[in-house]
């Protein structure tokens, strides 16, 4: 078994209805093997599967340019989805929330095309040494392309010298306008292979590079990734190989009436884990009708805001606990203070021996009520296991995709959006599209309510 996550699945079916002699592994065994197969197939050739070599690939074109990049005072990081949330959820659990202030180089990810968050960033870099970095695969999403546009323009205008000597894009290795920019003006680059999905991209340069850059060490992260990949190849016990497992342990949970899956990480270095799993979870399954919903929460936090739903609410949800082991621990004193005298139990305990237990007790409450959940230790966290964990994760939404007979790779519903947002912003061969999209929005206008809210109506308490 793998060293560093220890999966348990003993109290994972909760209080379902089993007719007799009916075990839910067994119930998907047809499904898991073929799962494992075409996993092993590399899916038959189809397209997207790129992700799962990644680990295989060499980083010394992400080194190179990660040390170019510290040569910079900053970094503005343009991009969104998989080429954003995969740089931020490896920065925090590796760097921890605070590396902007610690480091020489500061980092920003303009994500979310806000006009005051993008102002914000450049108010912090604009008087210092500023790399851009664009990262996409497809090279085309407006919220990318149009915020690289609006920085680079800035750029432009206060410096000498030419701009695309301090512009890198991390792109299509052939498609797009960034690679068609990167042909015309020879700046740096670096490839997503072109059977790598924007959201199974993170181990490819559009995750690593950033992360290079401000210390993490990639190389253990990828070392991390296959070593799963070895693993989870390695064996084909169903009853053994944990992502096949949860595999089914999702597909019987979803068949059972529980449409959602709370991700429950107790550790906050790994609140944008949560984030990541997300976008790889709902854009990979949420199709032709079928799909949980990814839940993010955070121990202990959301025990004081969603645990009593999980607990009390309706049984309508599967929960994976990940508890992180190995952190440096924070000693509590002894209490002396007369008033304080009715907290003596926590002196001498320690604050992450509490959220340890907090972590047990939760899942406890939770299985007490017949609730069903997952339980993964990570021994630590460290590049090497996250690298397990990151893998772990794409191997099994892949292998659920596999199981509930959809394409994991592709996101449809997304692309509906895309061109929508094309033609509503007068992109060339988007007309027809901005004339659906206005009559679709004509129709949820149309519900108005007439008049401003209040000037009219009569309060009556
Ligand atoms: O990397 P790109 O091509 O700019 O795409 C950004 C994101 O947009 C999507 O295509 C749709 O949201 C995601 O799958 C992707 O991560």
């Amino acid at each position: 078994m793998n060293p560093l996550l220890r999966f348990s699945f003993g109290a994972s079916l909760g209080r379902v209805v089993l007719r007799p002699g009916e075990d839910p592994f067994a119930l998907y065994e047809p499904l898991q093997t073929e799962a494992h197969r075409w996993y092993l197939a590399e899916g038959d050739g189809s397209a997207g599967f790129g992700w799962a070599d990644l680990p295989l690939r060499s980083c010394d074109d992400v080194l190179e340019a990660a040390g170019w990049l510290r040569s910079f005072e900053a970094v503005v990081q343009v991009g969104i989805g998989g080429s954003a949330l995969g740089n931020l959820m490896l920065h925090q659990a590796l760097l921890g929330d605070t590396v902007n202030e610690r480091g020489p180089l500061r980092f920003y990810l303009a994500d979310n095309p806000d006009p005051a968050k993008v102002r914000e960033i450049w108010d912090r870099v604009k008087d210092r040494r500023t790399a851009l970095v664009g990262v996409s695969k497809s090279g085309s999403t407006a919220e990318t392309t149009s915020q690289f546009l609006w920085f680079k323009e800035q750029m432009e205008c206060r410096i000498d010298g030419p701009v695309g000597d301090r512009i890198l894009l991390v792109t299509d290795p052939a498609e797009g306008v960034f690679r068609a920019y990167v042909n015309q003006t020879g700046c740096r680059s670096l490839p997503i292979p072109s059977d790598v999905g924007g959201r199974y991209s993170v181990l490819s340069p559009s995750g690593l590079l950033s992360a290079a850059a401000l210390g993490v060490d990639v190389e253990a992260l990828l070392c991390g990734a296959r070593e799963m990949r070895s693993f989870l190849r390695g064996c084909s016990d169903r009853r053994i190989n944990p992502a096949l497992r949860l595999a089914a342990l999702h597909r019987y949970h979803e068949r059972q009436g529980r449409p959602m899956a709370v991700f429950f990480p107790y550790s906050s270095r790994l609140e944008r884990f949560a984030e990541w799993y997300a976008q790889l979870w709902a854009e990979s399954l949420g199709k032709g009708g079928q799909g949980t919903t990814p839940i993010r929460a955070l121990g202990a936090i959301d025990q004081h805001s969603q645990v009593q739903l999980y607990v009390d609410g309706p049984d309508d949800k599967f929960a994976t606990f990940l508890h992180v082991g190995g952190e440096e621990d924070l000693l509590l004193p002894q209490v002396v203070d007369e008033p304080l005298r009715g907290l003596s139990y926590l002196g001498g305990r320690g604050l992450g021996e509490m959220l340890s237990r907090e972590a047990r007790a939760t899942a406890a409450a939770l299985a007490s009520r017949g609730r069903p959940l997952v339980w993964i230790d990570m021994e630590r966290l460290d590049a090497r296991s996250l690298g397990q964990l990151v893998y772990f994760y794409e191997v099994l939404t892949a292998m659920v995709g596999r199981m509930m007979d959809l394409n994991p790779f592709d996101q449809p519903g997304v692309e509906q959006g895309k061109r929508y947002t094309y033609g509503l912003m007068g992109r060339k061969g988007f007309e027809e599209h901005a004339v659906e999209a206005q009559e679709w929005f004509a129709r949820i206008d149309g519900e108005t309510l007439e008049g401003p809210l209040g000037e009219d109506a009569e309060v009556t308490e």
